[in-house]
């Protein structure tokens, strides 16, 4: 709703009111209707202000409203009805304006925001285009290069920015209803000609043939098949072509091909799922709720290889005292000074002073003593972890954290080698650690709700976006990434190359196919894992046995290139050849054709020809039934968890909605149906079996993804 309420005499104040960000529900709308009315009929009032409840403008349209049968009046007549007003109108911004609430802000004659407000069209990132004359009223007020970044990118800007821009005619340190109020006195009975924006002409450019070719060409490369970017292209660019009424019926037309998209829910799926994972809870029954974070002030960082060095990098940004370790001296070297570049550029970035003095750097365990929190990232080596874990835990002040970044091994084993194993948890970084927001928080059986609360609690002060799982081999990410890679590689021996796998997976949306990706993490990182567990034979068998382990189809062929030293980028050869080792540009390899077709010679295998489709089905739905088998024993709490997972740590695109989310698009019983066909067709791979809860969903009637939960509910009950 809105309140009224006259202040200063002749100001009509309109607050409005739904925490906590007063998004544009049908009770707001309506009573903004209702208040605007009463403003401009009262003969006292000569000039009316419009804020938001408890420092926050406007959140735009209420995203929890889509979907529903959005009743109430819609907002293009309401901030019309406000443009057209004789009375000026003046928005006080403070917090946030964002979409429809920036859009209604462009409704007003005047707008003033506090120095600390954001403001933006975000309206892209939730598979919409700002469609109550955003599209319309930015370009002819701030230009078309600009408001093309801000609508297309949805990213939001500062008031700083905002005033350079000339969104805002003025930014102030103080109370900002108060000092709109002023201004709205002041500038009241002024002809407001000049002030409605949607009267202005677009401003001219030299060329805006070549400026929205330019436009569309760098969402089609960004947006990898995202369809509101390119229809926030096609709205800007009726505002610089048409008038302003057309360019409104355009809005509305590209607009309503969005609505009701797939990509749309998708997105709007992922926005809440995004808030959703902050609400974790355990296995054992604790939560977010119930379980309180400790205070985390000084922590230290042991090993400082890749993942090392971007841990204390983000540890420092976000203003924590860091011990790094890191034994060996050369190493221990070589990381201060990659340390120290990666905050330098990541401050002259964000207009800040380095966070260096935050670091100190130690060849010696013995100086964590006095941390709070340890995340330990050295070798992916249990036995090594193991001692690392018992010193640490021999080391430290009591009630100190004791994290691994393992990319994998088993959370009680390590808590085992402490005294107190309820202190040990998994904080699970992404490569470039500073950059990738996601973080699995790993949890074991001993693990306490305190030390999740506390890692999860880290998580977000870093700026991560933390998911609490569960502890099994791989945790949630990795385990779900085992079947995806295996069967790409069983594609390769049945017929395909490493470019039609990646094709079909990039035009799918991913940013890099899975052998492109594979070659950029380095292939030896697997392969050092399957050696440790026993998977890699020097055997020179052939034939079927030869790729078969513990009963199971295998395929040898990564080990077969990291044989040859093809390690990927880093070597300069691996599922493609590159220019020279550590150059990007991925090219096919004769060299790999020819090694398929001995290997597929040597061990008898006929080539058939494999289309996208079949590629798409046998990556994804494995991924995909693998996810339902985490959720099935308990190892991530909801759907959710997984998709956020893949969303932020593994460049699932984000239009898709995550792996599970997918799943229920395309329709469960389609998938369960095309598992049941790759099953018959390769029985020996288990990653192709349907999952009970799978086959349980199907059976109850494939019920909404936000109702899973409570068949996996019943299924846990019943074991
Ligand atoms: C605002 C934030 C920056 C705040 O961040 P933070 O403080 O970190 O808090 P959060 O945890 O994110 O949020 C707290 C809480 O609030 C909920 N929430 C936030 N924003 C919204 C919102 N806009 N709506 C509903 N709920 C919101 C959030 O979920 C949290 O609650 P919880 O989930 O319970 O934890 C940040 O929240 C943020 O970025 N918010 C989103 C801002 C945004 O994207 N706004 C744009 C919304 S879209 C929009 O405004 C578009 C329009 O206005 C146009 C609308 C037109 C609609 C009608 C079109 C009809 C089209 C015709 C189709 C015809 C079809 C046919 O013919 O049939
Ligand atoms: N590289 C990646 O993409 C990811 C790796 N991980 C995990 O992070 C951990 C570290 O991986 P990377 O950084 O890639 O390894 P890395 O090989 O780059 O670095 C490991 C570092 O640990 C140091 N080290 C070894 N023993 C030590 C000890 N006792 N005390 C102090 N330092 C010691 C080594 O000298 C080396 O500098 C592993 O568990 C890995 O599985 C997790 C996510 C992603």
């Amino acid at each position: 709703m809105a309140q009224y309420t006259r202040v200063s005499g002749s100001v009509g104040l309109i607050t409005l009111q739904n925490p906590p960000v007063n998004a544009l529900s049908a009770a707001v709308r309506q009573g903004i209707v209702n208040t605007v009315q009463r403003a401009l009929s009262e003969p006292e009032v000569k000039s009316v202000v419009i804020c938001g409840q408890k420092g926050a403008f406007c959140g735009g349209a209420d995203i929890k409203e889509f979907g529903t049968n959005m009743s109430g009046p819609p907002l293009v007549p309401m901030i019309h009805a406000i443009e057209s007003a004789v009375k000026p109108v003046v928005a006080a911004i403070e917090g946030v304006a964002l979409g429809g609430g920036l859009e209604l802000a462009l409704g007003c004659h005047y707008r003033i925001a506090h120095s600390k407000a954001r403001l933006g069209l975000p309206e892209v990132t939730l598979g919409l285009l700002p469609a109550a004359g955003g599209t319309q009223r930015l370009p002819r007020l701030i230009g078309v290069p600009a408001a093309l970044d801000l609508i297309t990118t949805g990213r939001h800007v500062t008031a700083t920015e905002a005033l350079q821009l000339g969104i805002v005619d003025q930014i102030t340190d103080h109370n900002t209803v108060d000092v709109a109020v002023k201004f709205a006195l002041s500038v009241a009975g002024q002809s407001l000609d000049s002030r409605r924006i949607s009267s202005y002409p677009c401003p001219r450019h030299s060329d805006f043939d070549a400026l929205f070719e330019a436009a569309m060409q760098k969402v089609h490369q960004s947006a990898r098949g995202a369809i509101a970017p390119v229809a926030c292209v096609q709205a800007v660019r009726a505002a610089a072509t048409l008038p302003y009424s057309q360019g409104m019926e355009r809005e509305k037309e590209l607009m309503a091909t969005l609505f009701t998209s797939g990509q749309a829910r998708a997105l709007q799926y992922c926005f809440f799922a995004q808030r959703a994972v902050g609400r974790w809870s355990m296995s054992s029954g604790a939560r977010w709720d119930t379980s309180k974070p400790r205070p985390v002030h000084k922590a230290a960082v042991i090993g400082l290889g890749t993942m090392g060095r971007g841990i204390a990098v983000a540890l420092a940004q976000a203003g924590l005292s860091v011990v790094a370790v890191e034994t060996q001296e050369k190493q221990l070297i070589e990381a201060k000074q990659a340390v120290t570049g990666m905050l330098e550029r990541g401050a002259k970035r964000r207009g800040v002073t380095p966070a260096l003095d935050k670091i100190t750097y130690s060849p010696n365990i013995q100086n964590v003593a006095d941390v709070d929190l340890i995340i330990e990232a050295v070798f992916e080596d249990m036995a090594l972890k193991e001692k690392v874990f018992k010193q640490l835990s021999a080391v430290c002040k009591p009630g100190t954290f004791l994290c691994t970044n393992t990319s994998g091994l088993d959370i009680n084993r390590l808590a085992s080698q402490t005294c107190n194993p309820e202190l040990v948890v998994g904080m699970h970084f992404f490569a470039p650690a500073h950059v990738m927001k996601l973080l699995e928080v790993v949890y074991g059986p001993r693990s306490s709700p305190h030390a999740v609360a506390t890692a999860m609690h880290l998580g977000k002060k870093i700026g991560k976006v933390s998911v609490a799982v569960g502890n099994c081999r791989g945790f949630v990410g990795n385990r779900m990434l085992k079947p995806y890679l295996e069967q790409a590689l069983f594609l390769l021996e049945e017929g395909a190359t490493p470019e039609q796998v990646d094709q079909a997976l990039e035009e799918f949306g991913f940013a890099m196919g899975v052998f492109r990706m594979s070659d950029l993490s380095g292939l030896d990182v697997g392969w050092r894992v399957r050696k440790a567990d026993g998977l890699v034979t020097s055997d020179a068998t052939t034939g079927q046995q030869a790729r078969i382990r513990q009963g199971h189809r295998y395929s040898p062929l990564g080990d077969l290139l990291c044989e040859q030293g093809r390690f990927g980028q880093k070597t300069g050869r691996g599922w493609y050849q590159y220019d020279k080792p550590g150059s990007r540009v991925a090219k096919p390899d004769p060299w790999l054709q020819n090694f398929l077709e001995e290997y597929r010679a040597r061990h008898g295998l006929v080539v058939r020809r494999i289309d996208h489709q079949e590629v798409l089905e046998r990556c994804l739905y494995s991924l995909i039934n693998e996810g339902f088998r985490i959720l099935e024993d308990g190892i991530a709490a909801g759907p959710e968890d997984i998709d956020v997972i893949y969303m932020f740590g593994y460049s699932w695109p984000r239009h898709r909605g995550g792996p599970m989310f997918y799943a229920s698009m395309v329709g469960l019983a389609r998938v369960l149906e095309r598992l049941e066909y790759y099953h018959q067709a390769h029985p020996d791979v288990p990653s192709l079996h349907p999952s009970t809860l799978l086959r349980k969903l199907v059976a109850n009637g494939s019920p909404p993804i936000h109702k899973w939960r409570e068949v996996i509910k019943k299924l846990h009950s019943q074991l």
